[in-house]
């Protein structure tokens, strides 16, 4: 159940399976898989591995790899994916991209999911023709039977929101954008509902609990109908963002929640262990993908508070 593991040269120095089958008092069931890490560095990695596994496995079944990303920490987190081996290795010209949430601001605001993501990963990977241009075909060193076949990410398939009109215009264009993907199967769809099934679903979580822009006590968190709806009074400023609903992040066929740092670690306790009847309703605890796979990646300051940690020791 408790396992020290050795991934890809990562020491993953806990991962734990909350399946139905545990009964340890105090830990919670049916949260998914825990991978804790010794270091920022090495949980970087097993993300980038996690990431590109699921690239080459979406890739493989249906031609494509649809995958949401969040704002924040994450992004930063996310950066191995552009260094090798994953920016050879990735086929990212099948990816579509998508945020589970963004700030209603401009593009180039310093606030917008959208700039951090491009500055901090895309417009790495949206050059890769001129990265790889000192061993193209056409060069004289390059040998063709080990030039890398690499194409960049398709700027078409970036789907970001309109930046020009209102939270709640943003939120409705967005939402029909993603029925027209549903509908050609660039996203797939739920067999339980007529929800879209993202093959990857990246989230963040805030010590408030708060995923994607779904926060604590608001009445977004009961939303049932919209794919994408928006909200005008976040807590966390901005105010205006619009967010995917609980119910398209619960259809993902995968889900990954990334936190670090200790002062995520009540949160993350909360979320994650039993703790009773009086258990909060936090955001990040009521992310349970129906059929998908939840993973939790954690580094150990923000794994600290959780009960299955401490029995594992
Ligand atoms: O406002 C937001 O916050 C969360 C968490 O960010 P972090 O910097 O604490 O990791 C993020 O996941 C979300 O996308 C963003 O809009």
């Amino acid at each position: 159940m408790f396992n020290s593991v050795s991934r890809c040269n990562v020491n993953i120095i806990r991962v734990i399976e909350l399946v139905d089958s545990m009964a340890l008092p105090g830990v919670h069931r049916d949260r998914g898989e825990l991978r804790i890490h010794e270091s920022l560095d090495e949980l970087s990695t097993d993300l980038a591995d996690y990431i590109a596994d699921l690239s080459e496995a979406s890739v493989k079944e249906r031609g494509v790899f649809a995958i949401a990303l969040s704002g924040g920490s994450l992004i930063g987190l996310m950066g191995k994916l552009c260094e090798a081996p994953y920016i050879k290795t990735v086929d990212w010209a099948k990816w579509y991209i998508f945020w589970a949430d963004e700030r209603v601001v401009a593009k180039n605001h310093a606030d917008s999911n959208y700039k951090l993501a491009k500055d901090g990963l895309l417009s790495k990977v949206f050059t890769l023709t001129s990265y790889f241009l000192p061993c193209c075909p056409s060069s004289a060193s390059c040998n063709l039977s080990t030039f890398p076949i690499c194409v960049p990410i398709v700027p078409s398939h970036v789907h970001s929101i309109n930046d020009s009109v209102s939270a709640e215009e943003a939120a409705d264009e967005y939402g029909f954008v993603i029925r027209q993907l549903v509908k050609t199967r660039m996203v797939s769809v739920s067999d339980i509902s007529d929800c879209p099934k993202f093959d990857l679903i990246l989230l963040g979580m805030g010590s408030d609990g708060h995923v994607a822009s779904l926060f604590p006590n608001h009445s977004v968190l009961e939303e049932k109908e919209e794919w994408v709806t928006f909200i005008t009074d976040s807590p966390k400023p901005p105010p205006e963002r619009i967010t995917f609903t609980l119910p398209v992040i619960n259809s993902a066929s995968n889900v990954a929640v990334v936190v670090t740092g200790e002062s995520k670690a009540e949160a993350v306790h909360l979320a994650i262990d039993d703790v009773g009847p009086d258990s909060p309703s936090l955001p990040s605890r009521m992310v349970q993908p129906t059929k998908g796979k939840l993973v939790w990646f954690l580094d150990k300051p923000a794994a600290s508070k959780l009960k299955s940690l401490q029995f594992s020791e």
